[in-house]
């Protein structure tokens, strides 16, 4: 749906309301917990808008500590496929089970909490916050104390504010834009943006990591170097769900890759067997030359 040279502006949004994490990220509850080192399964989901299938009828897993891409032609339903998965759309049917439960029906911030986080196709900061308070937004998501130890300052509210600050310094310093930390949002080049959005979602401390088009907008130089820092995030043992249009790039980053066209998957597998899928070769044939390159 998006121009891959669009560069979204700043938008605004209200920062989610944040209780505690589930400390180990292990299920509350008594649900079972199912499928060994897969972290996500996504069972024959389908989404509809209407009378529009976005999605219909996707399976795949994402396995931990690998770097998965999501490809497929504009509107073949990646970012509805995140949507999904992040609690923005509830799906028509089928499940998605996150460390073995599903997450069918529960809200954003519960599953920012449970682990999952996202970055945008539209890049969405707080502009007029600086980029270290934009990180420690996401920060506050690991919070465990509660508002009366915050109202009065007890030591332990004070000592998780103080980690909380030198989480978000040593992210920025990992996304290589800790200099800018005291620069407001708004001021930051369209590339330190990108890469502050990626480091506010690290700081939640998800075990995965949602990248819709980070490179999008992104000159060839700055798409390597992202490339770099997409292995980098990975290494540090974060798993990766990638929606990306530059085929260099997916190529070059991920582990396997699952292809959708108009909402269906035709494709699963390696990058060099995504390369090679006639398939894959046909969706993208008639795509513009940047998409196909
Ligand atoms: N909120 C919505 N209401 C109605 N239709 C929608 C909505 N969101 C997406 N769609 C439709 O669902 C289909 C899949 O859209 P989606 O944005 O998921 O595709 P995409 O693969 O991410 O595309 P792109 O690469 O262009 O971003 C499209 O036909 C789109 O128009």
């Amino acid at each position: 749906m998006t121009d891959e040279t669009e560069r979204g502006p700043l938008v605004s949004e209200q920062p989610e309301p944040t209780t505690p994490a589930h400390p180990s990220g292990a299920a509350a509850g008594t649900e079972t917990v199912r499928g060994g080192t897969s972290i996500l399964q996504i069972e024959n989901l389908t989404l509809k808008f209407g009378g529009l299938t976005a999605l219909d009828d996707v399976s795949f897993e994402i396995r931990e500590g690998e770097i998965l891409g999501l490809i497929g032609p504009n509107g073949a339903g990646k970012t509805t496929c995140f949507n999904a998965v992040t609690g923005v759309y509830r799906p028509t049917s089928g499940d998605i089970l996150f460390e073995g439960r599903s997450i069918v029906g529960r809200k954003k911030h519960q599953i920012t909490q449970l682990g999952i986080a996202r970055t945008f196709q539209n890049i969405r900061l707080f502009p007029a916050m600086t980029a270290l308070e934009n990180v420690l937004v996401g920060a506050d998501a690991q919070h465990r104390t509660g508002m009366l130890s915050a109202l009065f300052r007890l030591p332990r509210h004070r000592r998780e504010e103080e980690q909380g600050h030198a989480l978000a310094m040593d992210l920025l310093r990992f996304m290589g834009i800790h200099r800018k930390a005291d620069e407001l949002a708004a001021n930051l080049s369209y590339g330190d943006q990108r890469r502050l959005e990626i480091a506010r979602a690290m700081a939640t401390g998800p075990r995965l990591i949602c990248l819709d088009e980070p490179a999008a907008g992104f000159n060839p130089a700055e798409k390597v170097e992202l490339m770099e820092l997409i292995r980098k995030v990975r290494d540090r043992g974060f798993t990766v769900l990638l929606i990306e249009h530059d085929m260099k790039l997916v190529m070059g980053v991920t582990d396997r890759i699952v292809v959708l066209e108009f909402g269906r998957k035709i494709a699963e597998g390696a990058p060099a067997e995504i390369r090679d899928n006639p398939a894959v070769i046909a969706a993208y044939l008639g795509v513009d030359e940047e998409d196909a390159s």
